[in-house]
């Protein structure tokens, strides 16, 4: 929420040119921020949930996107959507904002968002629909999936609404094994309720994942979805991106230029617009605790040591099992400075001694977790079909992070 002049009190925030107070001369003194000053204008441009007005570079996925829901606006059956790229690659903020729209224009449709990393089974998808229609949890857990599916379905047939659903990250549910189970009740509600209509949106930031491979031919059938692609950004659309944010969250002067090139470039190496968002926020606090009026590089890489340490960790604590059991021993072999360059061959041999794994399976956990940006494989020149292995990271920083042995 913006700071306006008129709501302004002790205890608020003001605009940095009301710390100035214009008869008196220069002195170093209005250089630096008084204990209750701040740089940040609106901090909740940098909260991790906010949407920002402008979704820059997406236009033809929105695009995509809304020509598929956009049927539920008639009454009719959606098509579902199937949102695929790497994290931080703005698919969510895409379905929040299409989301957002159907629901101020039409009263005939329910959008209703999972977090599917936090919401794992069918009941609690089926929960947070009852939820949002009845606004109020259903009364009893461990019940039969039917109790809730069926009050649900008698209110939208009553209030003649669609149903959409976005599983977000909904590959988290084929950790639990429960894909298929929640794909299948939501598009073959109409089979059970005739006369209801849903649709699904689901978000899947994990390559190696194919929802091909755990569904039901029964339910492929029927799900069917539109594939709508998210490639990672380029540097200048990062940058751009930054800039906005820095425009809707910040005054004017907070990021110099060559400070906003350097968060641009730490984004870059990390691979996730997440970290550039944090680090604008991080470097600012630095520099609001340091009583600077701009933020300097040095914030800048306190802050990334922050961040990034906090990406790590998130990264890692949502990997499958497998994948992180191949990241440890990656950073165990790295340590251990058992070959003076890892590759893929030499790995998949030691990894072998410690499990039964297939080269397949071993192929698509590195490829998580370069997906990731966790790992480089690099291929060698002149060596045929040799990878060589990087850790991003300091073995030691992903190691303290992840807590993995
Ligand atoms: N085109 C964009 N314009 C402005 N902000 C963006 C854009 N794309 C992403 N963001 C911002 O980057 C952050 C991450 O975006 P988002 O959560 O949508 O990514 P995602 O692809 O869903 O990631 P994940 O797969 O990890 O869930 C959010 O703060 C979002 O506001």
């Amino acid at each position: 929420m913006s700071v306006s002049p008129e709501t302004i009190t002790i205890f608020t925030p003001r605009p940095l040119n009301q710390y100035h107070p214009a008869p008196r001369p220069l002195t170093m003194s209005q250089h630096y921020l008084m204990y209750n000053q701040t740089l940040i204008r609106d901090p909740e441009v940098f909260e991790f949930n906010y949407t920002p007005d402008a979704i820059h570079y997406r236009d033809i996925q929105l695009r995509q996107l809304a020509g598929a829901l956009s049927p539920a606006l008639q009454g009719a059956s959606p098509i579902n959507a199937n949102l695929r790229g790497p994290p931080g690659t703005g698919k969510t903020t895409c379905v929040r904002r299409i989301f957002s729209e159907l629901e101020e224009t039409s009263s005939c449709v329910v959008p209703v968002f999972v977090n599917c990393e936090s919401v794992g089974t069918a009941f609690r998808v089926f929960a947070a629909v009852f939820e949002r229609l009845f606004g109020q949890q259903p009364p009893l857990s461990g019940i039969p999936l039917q109790r809730l599916t069926d009050p649900i379905a008698a209110e939208l047939i009553r209030r003649e609404a669609v149903l959409i659903v976005c599983l977000d990250d909904a590959n988290y549910l084929s950790q639990t094994g429960q894909f298929d189970v929640v794909i299948r009740s939501l598009v073959r509600m109409y089979e059970n309720y005739p006369g209801v209509k849903t649709g699904v949106v689901t978000t899947i930031s994990d390559h190696s994942f194919c929802p091909l491979t755990v569904l039901d031919p029964a339910v492929i059938s029927v799900w069917q979805p539109d594939e709508i692609l998210f490639s990672p950004y380029g540097e200048d659309e990062v940058r751009s991106i930054l800039q906005d944010r820095i425009r809707m969250g910040l005054y004017q002067g907070v990021i110099p230029p060559g400070i906003l090139d350097h968060i641009t470039a730490l984004t870059m190496e990390a691979g996730d617009l997440r970290v550039g968002i944090d680090l604008l926020k991080h470097s600012v606090l630095t520099a609001e605790r340091d009583a600077h009026i701009s933020v300097v590089e040095d914030n800048v890489n306190t802050a990334y040591e922050t961040a990034r340490g906090a990406h790590l960790t998130l990264l890692i604590e949502g990997l499958k099992p497998g994948p992180e059991r191949l990241l440890s021993h990656i950073i165990q072999m790295k340590q251990e400075e058992q070959t003076a360059s890892l590759t893929s061959r030499i790995l998949y041999e030691s990894f072998k001694e410690t499990r039964d794994i297939s080269y397949t399976a071993f192929r698509s956990w590195l490829r998580r977790l370069s997906d990731l940006r966790l790992i480089d494989i690099r291929q060698r020149a002149a060596k045929g079909n040799a990878h060589e292995i990087e850790l991003r990271f300091d073995p030691g920083l992903m190691e303290n992070c992840a807590d993995i042995n």
